[in-house]
């Protein structure tokens, strides 16, 4: 029996082994959540021209005691001529700084008394108050690099990289298929016997796969044998992943591994020194990508987030498709961990991550709780209160 891989080892693998899907050229306004597959030039400067960053007034280069104000430079209305020397116009955030004008003093800092204006004891005219033109970027300037997924601050930069028409090249997303294994599963209404099980773990990865899905389709759930298993398979075969739950340990019904054998899979890696979530199978038919993931609802969840929606990305075109864990102080104790790298259920306060108590790796309530998995490394002593330890974030949907 092989030795169960290491799990950073392991997810590279991963990564290395997802095949890119092709590209598409798609309208802007429908690339939301896709990854672009090749860097984005801006087409115009942002701002195009120095701005006023603040309501006020717009003052002619120079000295000057007071000021004659001649006119107004609006947002989308500019002031047409240049300022001569002892002019100003009035300004609004947003607006054109005219020609001939470089500082703007707010409308809080001026006196105005007809068409004079000077400046308030303690008031400044400043350049502070100027955003100068391509500040932010410039024509040309790549402003969103290749891989980076679209979500609603990309896709607002690419809109004022001048895209807001146009079309962007985005990788396609996977078809994902999903299948519920185990003969005590049951997608039924109840009443139920003491020997099934709902189907859970079919619904909550679907829902884990569909922010990086073009489609996911759910089959079963499947009785555990071979023949029920060959024929979920072919049901499956018009989608890019398979992900199958259940059935992937070691009994005498976890029949997974040997039916994608039989259907001509081949199998990449089995075993992960990961806990919950040691029967991971990775394995592939010509283009399709199969995840095994194990049945225990918990060890499900959590090798979905750090396999499941990693491939998923990458196939998307994800340049950076692995959660990125963050520092935080532990609010309590943590006993020493064992042979293999720990995924432990947490919520998040002003004290730091606080792991929750229960462990099982079928236990739903603290799986639903949790906001966040404390990654723990193999073979570590027993950490304190205020140690710093490796957290990954979760969009696990129970707060606000
Ligand atoms: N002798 C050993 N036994 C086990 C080992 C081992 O190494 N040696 N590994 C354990 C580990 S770790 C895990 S995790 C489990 C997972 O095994 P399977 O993937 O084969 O999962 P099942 O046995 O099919 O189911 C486990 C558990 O989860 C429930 N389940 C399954 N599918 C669903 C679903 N779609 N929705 C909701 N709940 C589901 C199932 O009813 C079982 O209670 O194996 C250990 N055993
Ligand atoms: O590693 Mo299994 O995934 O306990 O729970």
């Amino acid at each position: 029996m092989s030795a169960p891989l290491d799990f950073d080892l392991a997810q590279q693998r991963l990564v290395d082994f997802a095949p890119r899907l092709p590209t598409e050229l798609l309208p802007t306004r429908d690339c939301l959540g896709r990854y672009l597959r090749a860097p984005l030039a801006a087409k115009r400067a942002q701002p195009a021209a120095d701005l006023s960053a603040m309501d006020g007034y717009a003052l002619a280069t120079g000295e000057a005691e007071t000021w004659r104000v001649v006119g107004e430079s609006a947002a989308g209305r500019p002031y047409p001529e240049t300022l001569e020397g002892g002019q100003a116009v009035r300004i609004s955030t947003g607006a054109l700084m005219p020609r001939g004008a470089a500082r703007v003093l707010l409308q809080e800092e001026a006196i105005v008394e007809g068409n004079r204006l000077a400046i308030a004891p303690g008031g400044e005219a400043s350049e502070r108050h100027v955003r100068r033109r391509g500040f932010d970027f410039g024509l040309n300037d790549v402003v969103l690099g290749k891989g980076v997924r679209l979500g609603p601050a990309q896709l607002a930069l690419a809109i004022a990289a001048g895209f807001g028409a146009g079309r962007l090249t985005v990788g396609r997303l996977p078809r994902v298929a999903v299948i519920d294994s185990g003969s005590e599963l049951t997608d039924g209404a109840g009443p139920f016997t003491d020997a099934q099980v709902p189907a859970s773990n079919g619904a909550m990865l679907a829902s884990m796969a569909r922010p990086y899905a073009s489609s996911v389709e759910r089959i079963g759930p499947v009785p555990d044998s071979m023949d029920a298993l060959a024929d979920a398979l072919e049901a499956a075969s018009g989608a890019d992943v398979i992900v199958t739950s259940g059935g992937a340990s070691v009994g005498d019904h976890d029949l997974v591994r040997p039916a994608l054998e039989a259907w001509g899979a081949t199998i990449d890696f089995w075993k992960i020194a990961m806990r919950p979530g040691k029967p991971l199978l990775l394995a592939r038919r010509r283009d399709q990508v199969v995840l095994g993931l194990p049945g225990n609802p918990v060890s499900s969840f959590v090798t979905a987030t750090l396999f499941l929606q990693p491939l998923l990305r990458r196939m998307g075109g994800a340049a950076d498709p692995v959660p990125r864990p963050v520092a935080m102080p532990l609010a309590t104790d943590l006993p020493q961990t064992g042979p293999r790298t720990e995924f432990v259920r947490a919520t998040l306060g002003p004290e730091g991550v606080r792991p929750i108590a229960q462990r099982d790796s079928s236990a739903l309530r603290s799986l639903a709780q949790a906001e966040a998995l404390i990654r723990r490394p193999a073979g570590a002593a027993a950490a304190r209160a205020g140690d710093l330890v490796q957290v990954y974030c979760l969009q696990n949907g129970a707060t606000a």
